[in-house]
């Protein structure tokens, strides 16, 4: 396969034809990661954060779970997430974000071909792509039909081992050249947030400042409203 530097990958006009430019993009938004693991009373935890303010959407995100225990907890979240009109996603697996009709599924670099997860369901279902500090691997997701682009991890977490740090110029890259929304993620708390909002992220992605908030999830979630009201 030819590679291509990121200066190139950027200059082709036939890529970047593929995402009208636009200005105006709408103001950043809070896509919510849940905790590795979770219990049944997650859900009145999940209610609460989305009591705090807004939240566009909401990712299952349980590790070393296998798909049918992760699809008996998913029922009432997704019944909530519905109700709240907040997006449902499901980490990793195209197949079960099939079978429990989620609203999309998010892919990491070794989960799967973005490709093959449209095929599989469909123009209207959201498909992320991790894209760790990589110009290149965010434009070949593109390229592949993806829905969003996930840069990270912009700073140090517990919540996941992460081995790369992007610096918050990648997202202003991005949305410079491209229309397609762009995610950051990765420690990201409302002290540290301000930098990747200016820098352009159309969402942040968090979990840990959520989940961890000394004051429970409501509180967690309405710490980030002022951070994400400026522009
Ligand atoms: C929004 C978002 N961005 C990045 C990731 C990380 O995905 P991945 O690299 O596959 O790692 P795991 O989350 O599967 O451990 C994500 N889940 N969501
Ligand atoms: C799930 C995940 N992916 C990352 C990446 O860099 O791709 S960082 C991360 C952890 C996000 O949780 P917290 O907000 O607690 O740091
Ligand atoms: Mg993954």
């Amino acid at each position: 396969m030819t590679e291509f530097t990121d200066e190139e990958l950027a200059l082709d006009p036939n890529f970047a034809a593929r995402f009208d430019s636009d200005d105006r993009r709408p103001p950043c938004q809070l896509y919510l990661i849940s905790p590795p693991a979770i219990d049944a009373g997650f859900v009145d935890s999940l209610a609460a954060a989305f009591d705090g303010g807004d939240v566009a959407a909401f990712q299952l995100r349980l590790k070393g779970v296998g798909d049918d225990a992760i699809a008996q907890a998913a029922a009432p979240l997704q019944k909530l997430c519905a109700e709240r009109d907040v997006a449902f996603i499901i980490n990793d697996s195209m197949s079960l974000a099939k079978r429990l009709g989620a609203d999309g599924v998010h892919l990491g670099q070794g989960d799967g071909d973005p490709r093959e997860a449209r095929k599989l369901l469909g123009p209207s279902v959201q498909i992320g792509v991790t894209c760790h500090d990589s110009r290149h691997l965010a434009m070949e997701a593109g390229e592949a039909g993806a829905d969003y682009v996930a840069f990270g991890a912009f700073y140090p977490t517990t919540t996941k081992e992460t081995i790369h740090r992007p610096d918050p110029s990648i997202l202003g890259w991005w949305t410079a050249l491209f229309e397609l929304p762009c995610v950051a993620i990765g420690g990201i708390t409302p002290g540290n947030a301000a930098p990747l909002v200016k820098a352009g992220a159309d969402f942040l992605a968090v979990s840990g400042a959520v989940w961890g908030h000394s004051d429970g999830p409501q509180a967690g979630v309405a710490a980030f409203r002022a951070v994400l009201a400026q522009e």
